[in-house]
């Protein structure tokens, strides 16, 4: 199972990059929230999105969400690292439906949750999704 010591510094630093970048493109004028997001897959490629807002305000897409499709529709399946960059001073977790997301795609992940100062802090969807509901649940 990876966990945060499994990625690099430098890897960290590569997706942490690529966060921020997305999240410069964020569309988020209603929260004025914007929210970058970027995943190291296991082929070692990473993926970004950012939220994409909307004025029927249920049909917004968090950044989590855009960058995991953007991953799926370049092939890939096995996110092995997430890095979220949001403006807050203490970092944000994924929300719960990116993070019943996230579990579609992988056992655990470890999460990086930044900001543009480049405050850290460390979790894992084990952490914040126990005990969850996930595709092995369901009859084959
Ligand atoms: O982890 C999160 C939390 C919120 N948002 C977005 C959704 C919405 O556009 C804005 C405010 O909730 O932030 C994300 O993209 N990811
Ligand atoms: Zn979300």
């Amino acid at each position: 199972m990876t966990n945060a010591t499994d990625i690099t510094d430098e890897q960290w630093q590569r997706l942490y990059e690529a966060a921020l970048a997305a999240q410069k493109n964020a569309y988020a004028p209603y929260s004025k929230f914007p929210v970058g997001a970027a995943f190291l897959m296991d082929s070692g490629e990473v993926y970004a999105g950012c939220n994409v807002e909307n004025a029927s305000n249920g049909a917004t897409v968090c950044a989590e969400r855009t960058a995991i499709g953007n991953a799926v529709a370049h092939g890939e399946r096995r996110p092995v690292a997430l890095a979220v960059v949001t403006n807050l001073e203490a970092p944000a977790a994924p929300c719960g439906i990116c993070r019943q997301v996230l579990a579609e795609f992988a056992d655990d992940l470890p999460i990086l949750m930044s900001n543009p100062e480049g405050d850290r802090e460390f979790t894992t969807l084990d952490e914040l999704l126990p005990h969850r509901f996930g595709p092995r649940d369901l009859p084959s």
